[in-house]
């Protein structure tokens, strides 16, 4: 057992240390309030979630089997967004290879020096301002994201790579085309099982409207105290998401904390707000969270499937929940809460009865 002088000791050393990003540095003030304050050998103990598999769907089902499998398959996609609000997929249409290279291709994004990153211009052809790190609106620790990410709109994707990494936009490029052909054709089963035959998604969720998130989660000296992405839940219809084998991804289940078990070969899907909003409450947008480790970095891709900001979003159902809404009056709630409260609200802001 370390004894917590010793302790406090090594983390101070920690997190006097260059890193990259530099937490270190621009949250010095946060780490200073909490450590001398919060690390006490109680807090030492790790908080123990228990591990689950998600729903996993084999959607070669859709495309393969009869009439009696392509319903049970839709079935059960339904059924998991109904009750977890998050499944995982497998024969997904997107190679172990595809996978294989997005992470090592995001090993090497990232690992270029801050300063490039962080550059005015653009970087590797991404438009300014794609680059992201920690919570610029933390105020304590627990609102800060110990990570780093990429939030690339779909048409930056291009064609033309920079020199060094001309493999990256085609890789890149064949992931982010097979998510959204996915993400189309999981909204139309969850409108179809709603009753819906709608082309709403292909007119209001284009290429130009959805955007992939590249996250990295780096090692954290005090992995009790800081999350790599504090909880929430997604603000679009739904998310695509890749996770590599070191886990970290947890949810809310039965009201309780769970983590997910990374399968590699396997997608998460996860409802966002729209479809919770959309479905009026019957599809479940869950909150989520990513909890940091001190030994290994941890990569991710997000694939965000989102209107255009025009788009009005109402129930297909009456009476309403929600009172009706634009996705840029949503966003633009959204970013308010987070720079005046440092989380954001969500759909609650939009309830009907509280108007
Ligand atoms: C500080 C925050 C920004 C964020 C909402 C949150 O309260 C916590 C996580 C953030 C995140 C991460 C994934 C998505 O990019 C995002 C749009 C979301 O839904 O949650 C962002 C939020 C945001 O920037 O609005
Ligand atoms: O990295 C993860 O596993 C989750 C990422 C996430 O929730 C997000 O980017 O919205
Ligand atoms: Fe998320």
């Amino acid at each position: 057992m370390v004894k917590s002088g010793t302790l406090l000791e090594t983390l101070k050393q920690q997190l006097s240390m260059d890193s990259d990003p530099p937490f270190h540095e621009a949250y010095k003030t946060l780490f200073d309030k909490t450590i001398e304050k919060k690390i006490t050998p109680k807090n030492e103990q790790v908080v123990m979630v228990e591990e689950c598999e998600l729903p996993l769907i084999d959607l070669s089902r859709l495309d393969h089997g009869d009439e009696g499998e392509r319903e049970g398959c839709k079935l059960e996609i339904a059924r998991a967004s109904q009750e977890w609000g998050f499944f995982q997929v497998v024969n997904h249409g997107i190679s172990c290879e595809i996978l294989e290279e997005m992470r090592f291709m995001q090993e090497r994004v990232f690992k270029q020096p801050f300063d490039i990153k962080t550059k005015e211009d653009k970087y590797l052809n991404f438009s300014a301002g794609s680059y992201r790190w920690g919570t610029p609106t933390a105020t304590c620790l627990r609102q800060l994201s110990w990570s780093e990410a990429f939030h690339i709109p779909l048409l930056d994707i291009s064609t033309s790579p920079p020199a060094g990494f001309d493999s990256l936009s085609s890789t890149i490029g064949q992931f982010a085309t097979t998510v959204s052909s996915l993400a189309q054709k999981l909204a139309e089963i969850l409108a179809e099982k709603l009753g819906h035959k709608s082309t709403f998604f292909q007119e209001h969720c284009l290429p130009s409207t959805c955007y992939l998130r590249m996250n990295r989660y780096p090692p954290c000296p005090i992995p009790s105290e800081v999350f790599g992405l504090m909880p929430h839940t997604d603000s679009d219809f739904l998310t695509i998401l890749h996770q590599d084998q070191v886990g970290g991804l947890q949810l809310v289940k039965d009201d309780k904390w769970i983590s997910v078990k990374p399968n590699p070969e396997a997608l998460i899907i996860n409802i966002g707000d729209l479809f919770q909003a959309w479905s009026n409450d019957v599809y479940k947008s869950v909150q989520h969270r990513v909890v940091t480790n001190s030994l290994v970095e941890r990569f991710s891709t997000a694939y965000f499937f989102c209107p255009s900001y025009d788009t009005v979003i109402h129930s297909c159902h009456e009476p309403s929940v929600y009172r009706k809404f634009s996705f840029r009056e949503y966003r633009q709630q959204v970013q308010e809460d987070v720079q005046k409260l440092g989380s954001k609200i969500g759909l609650p802001r939009f309830l009907v009865q509280s108007q």
